[in-house]
């Protein structure tokens, strides 16, 4: 991840002088020679085809170029069309090899002797050493199954209500009395509300205001130079995970004193969850371990869930025949209801088939998050081919969504490949939310989350994007550019009017 923001640093390229250029190339020869004796370690050994680049940066700059013109898909694609699923390349410092296909997707799921789960150094100092993304084996399982137990269906299915009720009390919060809205961090502020009121029971105010700034800061250094001196991004991100700490240890104390006076319904919030787990020694969870765990859920939980939200909105405004499709869908369950707008329950989510296909499809398209890296822990074989230990592999959504063998004509936006009466994709092909023993535990919350926000942006309001053709930049998730400014204005009461022309 150093790497990577290195040659995203604009003065890279311009400002390089001539005792530089020496220093360099010295590096780069002492690389080399490093490398090529690196190089014979493996002999002997049936490492995957693919190429390791150039010394130290390997193919980190490709790769890079590539990412911030949204051609990432490309990248990978070219390799596989040349290598086959299975490569080597070396990226952000690392030797990696990508693993892609059906096959290639389940032996990295399923996560064997020799595949270890584990972020980048950048990512793990602002999430915590006890973070879920850090933590492997018996306590991954005791934590993962409190988070699962948490979001099991008959549990967030009956607090759809809830979820409903926030969600029209912040749309009507950011956009009464407005004309304009910036889509990205509109709907980022509405991921990380209901994040912190259902999970945390944090509720609106000046504290989760606090904890959304102080969020924003700390998440950027999660791809930044991992250099902590005043004035980097890095620091900035550190001192605001220190921040975070302090209020979320108040938060933490907070709940344990509500447990034991006996005063709260311990199923409310995960926190009482994280409270009362017991490992095989009968002992509780210690407080930092809590909050590494708290400030992980609110990473994997409302980034990925604003990009679904801001990809759908651009669609909707861009694809006339699926808006319709979609008003016409979200319009009927508000009939149901005897032309009330209002309390949506589980059984209204349920009526919105199609309009999830389309929200499936964005994520086939535009996967939310793109892959994830594991460490190879030991020599391993797969497919033929030796990976040796300190590698690490890449699993890549991209790599089975837009296979043509899987996905029939997959340039092509077709929500209908999703309803269940056609054909359903064979395991582990589809996997904008992963799989195996990783796979994301928040996917139907995520389902109701959407459903909700679109049902009633959709039927209150018409929009248009104000900068036409707004481009995706990765960076690394799939973002709208310039955060997606549309002009808007609330329908009028005649839910009859047809299309989003404004
Ligand atoms: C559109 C929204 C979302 C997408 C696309 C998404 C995607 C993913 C993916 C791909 C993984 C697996 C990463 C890997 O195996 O390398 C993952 C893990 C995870 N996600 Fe999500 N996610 C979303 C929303 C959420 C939400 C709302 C939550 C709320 C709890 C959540 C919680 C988690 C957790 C806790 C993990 C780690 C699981 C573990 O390591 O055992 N995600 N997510």
């Amino acid at each position: 991840m150093d790497l990577m923001i290195l040659f995203e640093h604009p003065s890279f390229e311009s400002k390089v002088s001539s005792p530089t250029i020496i220093l360099v190339t010295l590096l780069a020869l002492v690389a080399g020679f490093y490398y090529k004796h690196k190089a014979s370690k493996h002999a002997g050994k049936k490492l995957p085809p693919g190429s390791l680049g150039f010394p130290l940066v390997g193919e980190s700059i490709s790769l890079v170029r590539a990412q911030k013109r949204d051609k990432i898909d490309d990248w990978m694609w070219k390799r596989i069309d040349k290598f086959g699923p299975i490569f080597k390349t070396s990226i952000f410092g690392t030797k990696t090899v990508v693993l892609t296909g059906q096959a290639g997707n389940r032996f990295l799921f399923s996560g064997g002797d020799g595949i270890s789960y584990k972020q980048p150094k950048t990512i793990a100092s602002i999430l915590g050493k006890y973070s879920l993304f850090e933590i492997s084996g018996s306590r991954h399982k005791l934590i993962r199954g409190a988070i699962v137990g948490f979001l099991k269906p008959e549990r967030i299915q009956k607090i759809v209500g809830e979820i409903n009720l926030l969600v029209q009390q912040q749309l009507s919060k950011e956009l009464d009395g407005e004309d304009s809205v910036k889509i990205v961090p509109f709907m980022k502020r509405i991921a990380f509300n209901i994040t912190c009121n259902i999970f945390f029971g944090i509720p609106d105010g000046k504290e989760k205001d606090t904890l959304f700034e102080e969020f924003s800061v700390a998440v950027k250094g999660c791809w930044a130079v991992p250099l902590d001196i005043p004035g980097t991004v890095f620091h900035r991100a550190m001192q605001a995970r220190a921040r975070l700490c302090k209020i979320l240890s108040k938060i933490i104390d907070e709940r344990k004193r509500q447990m034991e006076e006996g005063t709260v319904d311990v199923n409310e919030n995960i926190i009482y969850s994280f409270l009362s787990l017991r490992d095989e020694n009968d002992e509780p969870l210690i407080e930092e371990e809590i909050l590494d765990m708290v400030l992980s859920l609110i990473m994997a939980s409302h980034d990925s869930t604003t990009i679904l939200l801001c990809l759908l909105v651009r669609l909707l405004s861009r694809d006339a025949e699926i808006y319709n499709k979609v008003l016409e869908e979200q319009r009927e369950v508000i009939k149901v209801k005897g032309g009330r707008d209002g309390k949506i329950t589980w059984n209204e989510i349920q009526m919105m088939k199609y309009s999830w296909r389309v929200a499936q499809e964005v994520m086939r398209f535009y996967p939310p998050i793109f892959g994830n890296f594991r460490q190879i822990t030991k020599d391993i074989e797969f497919d033929g081919f030796d990976i040796p230990k300190g590698w690490q592999v890449l699993w890549v959504a991209s790599g089975t969504h837009m296979d043509k063998s899987i996905f029939e004509d997959p340039e092509k936006f077709d929500p209908s490949r999703f309803d269940t009466s056609s054909k359903t994709f064979p395991p582990y092909t589809y996997v904008p939310f992963g799989a195996g023993l990783r796979i994301c535990p928040g996917a139907d919350f995520v389902r109701i989350e959407s459903m909700l926000v679109i049902h009633h942006f959709i039927t209150k309001y018409q929009w248009k994007e104000i900068i036409p053709d707004e481009p995706i930049i990765r960076d690394p998730m799939p973002y709208p550019a310039m955060g997606l400014p549309v002009k808007f204005y609330p329908r009028s009461g005649d839910l009859a009017i047809a299309g989003n022309d404004i």
